[in-house]
């Protein structure tokens, strides 16, 4: 071979495997950018993926996605801060399917085309939430949040239609869920199998699943178990219910941790001994939690059938709703066993009244509150119907269009009544359910 020919060769063979590899992988500097994808999703959340990128260099990335092989536009989400290692949550998403997606930056891929497949979701979650009864009909629009009371446990979302659109497999009981302002799930869980509401972990995570928060019984300012509910103020910090043991007997409190889960506040029913009758030796039981619009505390006392406001700095106690409380009332307004105290939308003080054996149906009751008069107006009363009596557990919502969203826990039942008690839709599931939140959105940031 005549040299020039083996020049011509050697020229010839790099300039191929350029263009090979080019072809294969985008351009040389494209290629170096990523160190790493991996793609987390299971059966604990099959609707919910995070892809975590990692990066050779710190930069801003988009993701687009799309089922595997269909002709449906790419949906995208990109991060808003130039990073090394981005966490992307997908939300929505199938069970079960495939779905491929790429990195890109400035517009340009630089991972190339991957993929993954959802899991299947676990056949005993679609059994709880009766994933084949229609239940839900007619309703506009709103998402459906609440847990099944078993361990392991399931927390899902439903849409309007009553379609799954989330949920999350843990090992331990959930005893109450909450969707924070900044659409994360806040709950309190129990390792311990404890009666009724108490437990001993707090978690606050990402719809994807990365966890925000985690308290448990022991660490920090978490030195008693917490029960039945809790909230995060507009300072980040937690806000929940506590049991306290003092002079032979078990007292409810209430704290505030800071967003780390530092104790920063503290206060207790035994300190208001003379608002509680002669004779009365329970546990007060406050079930619920509710910050008011002036950042004081909503709290229902179940065994006193009263509503008291908190007062979130001193700890006073502003006034007290209900039978032989300080504002005045109706007396046929009177509530018994009440859940989910909170001011609605229309500014006024809800409950759901459970009612007891003399009186066995229970009802929904809102008052307009005169805080300097020490009035309550009553300004509704919807009975329940009568097979969905719940004497424990419960709650009710005023939707947007003024129907109410109630749960009757011991039937396992949620359901959309009109402001005259007619039942709308039902939606039955398979066991006990403490509450149902309503969800104006959910998944903000993808929709
Ligand atoms: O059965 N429970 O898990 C249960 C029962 C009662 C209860 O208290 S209540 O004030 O919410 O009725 C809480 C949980």
């Amino acid at each position: 071979m005549k040299p020039y020919y083996f020049y011509l060769y050697i020229l010839l063979f790099f300039l191929c495997a350029l263009v090979s590899s080019s072809c294969t992988k985008g351009t040389q500097q494209d290629d170096t950018l990523i160190a790493q994808v991996k793609v987390l999703n299971d059966e604990n959340s099959a609707l919910s993926a995070r892809i975590i990128i990692e990066l050779t260099r710190s930069d801003i990335v988009s993701l687009r996605y799309r089922i595997k092989g269909s002709e449906e536009n790419w949906k995208t989400v990109s991060t808003e801060k130039s990073l090394f290692k981005h966490r992307i949550p997908l939300l929505d998403l199938l069970e079960n399917t495939d779905y491929e997606f790429d990195v890109l930056i400035n517009g340009k891929s630089v991972s190339g085309l991957r993929n993954f497949t959802t899991a299947k979701i676990p056949q005993w979650v679609k059994d709880f939430y009766n994933s084949n009864d229609e239940g839900i009909v007619n309703q506009p629009e709103g998402y459906f949040l609440f847990s099944n009371m078993t361990s392991p446990s399931c927390t899902y979302v439903l849409d309007h239609h009553g379609q799954l659109v989330w949920y999350r497999i843990g090992p331990n009981v959930v005893k109450s869920v909450h969707m924070t302002d900044d659409h994360a799930i806040l709950m309190i869980e129990d390792e311990n199998k404890t009666s009724y509401a108490d437990g001993n972990i707090v978690i606050k995570c990402t719809l994807a699943g990365d966890t925000l928060f985690y308290g448990k019984l022991g660490n920090k300012g978490f030195d008693q178990m917490v029960h039945h509910d809790l909230k995060q103020n507009n300072a980040g910090n937690y806000v929940l219910i506590t049991n306290t043991f003092k002079d032979g007997r078990i007292w409810d409190g209430l704290v505030q941790w800071s967003s780390s889960g530092s104790k920063i506040w503290e206060w207790n029913t035994s300190e208001f001994k003379t608002y509680f009758p002669s004779s009365f030796e329970e546990q007060p039981w406050i079930n619920s939690v509710f910050i008011d619009q002036d950042d004081n505390y909503l709290i229902s006392l179940r065994a006193l059938h009263q509503v008291w406001k908190v007062d979130s700095k001193n700890g006073a106690v502003i006034w007290r709703l209900g039978e032989n409380g300080d504002l005045a009332m109706d007396h046929l307004s009177e509530f018994v066993f009440q859940h989910y105290a909170h001011r609605n939308h229309k500014g006024d003080i809800m409950v759901f009244d459970n009612g007891h054996a003399k009186r066995p149906y229970s009802r929904v009751l809102a008052f307009e509150i005169d805080e300097r008069l020490k009035v309550a107006k009553t300004k509704l009363v919807v009975n329940v119907p009568y097979p969905y009596y719940s004497a424990i557990m419960g709650s009710v919502i005023l939707m947007n269009d003024n129907s109410l969203l109630v749960t009757s826990s011991t039937t396992g039942t949620f359901m959309k009544l009109d402001l005259t008690g007619k039942l709308l839709w039902k939606k039955k599931v398979n066991g006990m359910l403490y509450r149902v939140e309503y969800l104006d959105a959910f998944n903000d940031m993808q929709r």
